[in-house]
């Protein structure tokens, strides 16, 4: 019999949030304080960027001060910028450096060298920017000349946030109004957080738009806790009998709150307490009970609201009673590694019988998990996800890179201590 979860736990900044207010913080004028940032490696990525352009970023902890100098106010780095593992660095940061007077590059860690940039590329060369692919296969490194960004009208073909931020912060820097419609609504945290900080920006229905400003002013933004390290804790107190904790101060915010839709389709019992608004972002402690668990559909514009989420919504599936057919979600094969091979590959390794397709995967649940040698990819998503695995199954599960879960959690594992009552 697994050993139950208990108690409270309070999680890590929200990852999208805390680069934000990094990089919104770096371009604003005067003072920005973040509260509660997420001290992971993607997010030191952000810092250690833009202090390379030149900002002056005191981080102490969750408690972050950047003294930003205006949208013109960066410095030519020196050398090249490294974003390690962080797609939302790489993707966000090459909207604002199109728009500066100084040439830079980019680069990542591996996996980022492999992850698509053209999905930025194309509507920043719209905009005027020049930007291109050092090795013309659509990856980074990425080399960046000055150039005048004229406003542009994109239709992108993908629901992402990344994409949509890239262009928004380029538009900034542009002649005339840029506006951005997606396919579905993703993550609105730009939006959200540029709108605090002074931005012109309107949004109507799927369609974002924004004008040049003179200027950003810092804030002071609280950064709530992220639903998607809440996800571990959802699904292992949903899946482990006897189980029930509470999860403080998580970010509800409805572009990200799939997992909680899916999980209560699923049968999950998570109740929202004390829901409040904490920096333009709704905010609730979840009271989640174990609950017998049936498979279920994820399909449709919820995929973007939960897409992070996919590789632990997964393992529920693989633990609920019946078949979860999860689709439409093809961006999963070009995040930290292909999450729906790695997902295949690991849970057919513990047992679980499940297939992949081009866009997602279908599960048989019920199956019990046994152990096995998980590889991770270095992918802190699927790392975590299988170290839950590994309270329900009846063998040894071997992480083969456990440590890769700091990208986005460092105190991961205390935590699973913490709530194991160890
Ligand atoms: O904008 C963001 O902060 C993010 C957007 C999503 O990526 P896409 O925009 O590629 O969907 C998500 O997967 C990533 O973890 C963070
Ligand atoms: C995909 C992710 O992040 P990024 O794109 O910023 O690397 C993630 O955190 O799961």
């Amino acid at each position: 019999m697994p050993q139950s979860l208990h108690g409270r736990i309070r999680i890590p900044g929200d990852k999208s949030i805390s680069h934000r207010g990094i990089m919104l913080g770096s371009i604003a004028r005067g003072m920005t304080e973040l509260f509660g940032f997420l001290d992971g490696a993607d997010c030191r990525s952000s810092i250690a960027c833009f202090r390379q352009l030149g900002v002056d970023i005191i981080q102490d902890g969750d408690h972050i001060r950047i003294l930003g100098g205006g949208l013109h106010g960066l410095q030519q780095p020196k050398e090249i910028l490294n974003v390690g593992n962080s797609g939302t660095t790489a993707r966000l940061m090459s909207g604002i450096l199109a728009g500066q007077s100084f040439p830079s590059s980019l680069t990542g860690d591996a996996s980022i060298q492999r992850r698509p940039m053209t999905r930025i590329i194309d509507p920043l060369h719209a905009m005027g920017a020049r930007i291109r692919s050092r090795r013309d296969d659509g990856c980074a490194p990425l080399d960046i000349e000055p150039s005048a960004l004229r406003g542009i009208d994109y239709l992108s073909p993908l629901a992402s946030a990344q994409v949509k931020s890239s262009v928004l912060l380029a538009g900034l820097y542009a002649q005339g109004k840029t506006s951005v419609t997606e396919p579905a609504k993703s993550r609105d945290h730009s939006e959200r957080m540029l709108r605090a900080f002074g931005a012109d920006l309107i949004e109507d229905g799927l369609t974002v738009s924004i004008s040049p400003n003179p200027d950003l002013t810092g804030q002071k933004i609280h950064v709530p806790g992220d639903i998607s390290s809440a996800a571990y804790w959802i699904a292992a107190a949903s899946i482990i009998p006897g189980s029930e904790i509470i999860i403080e101060n998580v970010n509800i915010n409805p572009t990200r709150d799939g997992i909680l839709h899916i999980a209560r389709a699923m049968g999950a019992d998570i109740e929202e307490i004390n829901p409040h608004t904490v920096s333009q972002e709704p905010v609730a402690d979840l009271f989640v009970r174990s609950a017998e668990l049936h498979g279920t559909r994820v399909d449709g514009p919820i995929i973007p609201r939960l897409i992070d989420e996919i590789p632990v919504i997964a393992l529920m599936a693989a633990c609920a009673e019946g078949e979860t057919t999860i689709a439409d979600a093809h961006e999963l094969r070009v995040k930290e590694s292909d999450r729906i091979e790695s997902m295949v590959k690991n849970l057919s390794a513990m047992g679980v019988s499940v297939t992949g397709t081009d866009d997602g995967m279908v599960i048989c649940g019920g199956a019990s998990l046994r152990g096995a040698d998980i590889v991770t990819c270095h992918d802190h998503r699927i790392a975590m996800t299988f170290a839950v695995a590994s309270l329900l199954a009846d063998g040894p599960v071997h992480l083969d890179d456990p440590d890769c879960v700091s990208v986005s959690y460092p105190g991961f594992y205390r935590s699973l201590q913490l709530l194991l009552g160890q």
